[in-house]
Formats: structure tokens, sequence, C-alpha cells
């Protein structure tokens, strides 16, 4: 399972198409910042489909080869849903910096879900900068999130 402080661990970045543009943005913010990131696809704005991203991506990250993800799509939503599929992981599909805070600190969200077509590159580094710097709170929270994987 990923460690989401392990540094010497790439963050892994999945999107479609519709959020091609955003993951761009964020791989330059991440440079900026000396972070190591796996960028699994897409490579370009040519129509494809999320799922062929997210899957590599959950895997990943359940694994422990990346030590979080972030993911988008148009809305956040089509890869948000299709990460969730797997069992050890935690997307939060996130639009502004207090969602974002809860899914670190109530959540220990390890995939970071953005709607690609709907944030500002300023939106998006502000949305960054807390998932990245919020610790989950443990306590009560860490009953429930034990409680989320079924079967
Ligand atoms: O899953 C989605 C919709 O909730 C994502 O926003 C996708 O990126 C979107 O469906 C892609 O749409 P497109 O018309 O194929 O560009």
């Amino acid at each position: 399972m990923s460690d989401f402080n392990d540094s010497e661990k790439p963050i892994g970045l999945a999107s479609d198409h519709a959020g091609f543009n955003a993951k761009s943005y964020i791989i330059k913010v991440l440079e900026d910042m000396g972070l190591k990131y796996k960028d699994f696809g897409a490579y370009s704005t040519d129509s494809t489909d999320y799922t062929d991203y997210a899957h590599p991506l959950a895997l990943a990250v359940e694994s422990g080869e990346c030590r979080f993800g972030i993911a988008m799509c148009g809305t956040g939503n089509g890869i948000n849903m299709t990460l969730n599929k797997h069992q050890g992981i935690r997307a939060a599909l996130c639009w502004n910096p207090e969602i974002t805070f809860y899914a670190r600190a109530h959540n220990n969200a390890n995939v970071l879900s953005l709607p690609g077509r709907f944030l500002d590159n300023d939106e998006i580094l502000e949305i960054l900068k807390v998932f990245l710097n919020t610790p989950f709170e443990g306590g009560r929270h860490e009953r429930r999130v034990n409680k989320i994987p079924c079967g």
C-alpha cells in the first residue's frame, strides 16, 4: 500500500483528453516543486477513454509504486468512478480548497480527482497545495475509512 508522504516515490498522474490540459499544468507545477511523478497518460487532447488511464494509476497506487495519485477528466466523475472500483483507492472529486482539505483530513484520500474542464490554473494550484499539505487526522475518521472497502 502507498505511503502518502514518501517523496522518494512518484506521484501518479492520469487523465483523458478532457483532462489533458489540466494535467499538463500540474506536471509543470510538480516540476517547479521538484516532486517526482509518473504520467500514465493520456498524452494528447485526442479523444480517448478515461478508463484506460484510471485503472493503471489505481493499480500503481494500490501496489505502492506511486505514493498517491492525481486524476482528471472533463468533470472528474468518470475517472473518479473508475478509480473507486479499486478496493485500495480512496479517490476524492475536489473542486475547491475546502472540499480538498476534508478529503485529506477526514477521508485520507489517496487520489485527487479534478474536473479539468471546470477549473482554471489558479484554482488547480490552490487545490493542489491543500491536497499536498493536509495530513489525515485519524481518530474517528480512521475507524470510518477502515470500513470503506467491501467484499
Ligand atoms: O466522464 C466524464 C463526464 O462526467 C468526463 O467529463 C469525460 O471527460 C467526458 O465524458 C468526455 O466527453 P467528450 O464529449 O468525449 O469529450
